[in-house]
């Protein structure tokens, strides 16, 4: 398992520092392949990052933000991960940005697998950027101790790009891109805050089960690269 911690004094540094980042890895993947796949968590971490990505000077019209995850809610809830990508993302530069967001009005999750697995699964491969959050619990995406579905979504040789997940903690049902989908970008980075993250992520780097700490199995995902750990207190 290879990392590269990025350190930060304030989370404004660090939010300042990981768009830069992710916007020259977008800006190569458009001048290369002439457009660009930006894979983006929910949750509350990424707001700032959001923003200070939203006024980064490269061509938007030309990147395509998918989620990692996200809860089964419509855009009106304030626990959509859609929401969050359109009010803090997509505005400024990156409002010329196309967001594909997953869910379907009228489908449950699960109903609505198998037409997403399509979508998604069509994609480019590898996503030049995916961007991870992580939960005290020590789960990444929607990947939760407990889950329904979780020895499918971590397992590195599931060929779908989607699946349908319930856990304990994870409130509503979700639907998550699997491990496989993920575990290749070229630019891979888990965005963490605050002193609880910290020893939750030096728990996670221990050995031990990955079903304890489901997160385990994206730092331990063979890669070329290592996965970029962006902190700040
Ligand atoms: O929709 C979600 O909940 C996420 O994508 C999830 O994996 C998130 O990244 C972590 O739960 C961290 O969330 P916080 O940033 O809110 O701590």
């Amino acid at each position: 398992m290879t990392i590269k911690r990025h350190d930060y004094p304030t989370r404004d540094a660090l939010a300042e520092a990981l768009a830069g980042g992710i916007a020259a890895v977008l800006a190569g993947g458009i001048a290369t392949q002439g457009s660009a796949v930006l894979a983006v968590s929910g949750g509350s971490t990424p707001k700032l990052l959001f923003r200070h990505l939203a006024s980064t000077d490269i061509d938007w019209s030309r990147v395509t933000v998918v989620l990692v995850d996200e809860r089964w809610v419509p855009e009106t809830s304030d626990r959509s991960n859609a929401a969050l990508v359109r009010d803090n993302l997509l505005r400024d530069r990156a409002s010329a940005a196309h967001l594909e967001p997953f869910y379907i009005e009228g489908l449950d999750a699960l109903e609505a697998v198998g037409e997403l697995s399509q979508k998604f699964g069509a994609f480019q491969r590898p996503f030049d950027v995916v961007i991870l959050g992580m939960g005290t619990d020590g789960h990444t995406a929607s990947f939760f101790p407990g889950g329904n579905r979780l020895a499918a979504a971590i397992d590195p040789a599931n060929p779908e790009a989607v699946i349908a997940i319930e856990a304990p903690g994870a409130g509503e049902p979700r639907i998550t891109l699997t491990l496989s989908r993920l575990a290749d970008a070229r630019f891979l980075a888990l965005h963490i805050e605050g002193e609880e993250k910290q020893v939750v992520l030096e728990r996670a780097l221990e050995d031990g089960p990955v079903e304890d700490m489901p997160v385990r199995a994206m730092l331990r995902a063979p890669r070329q690269e290592p996965i970029q750990v962006f902190w700040a207190p």
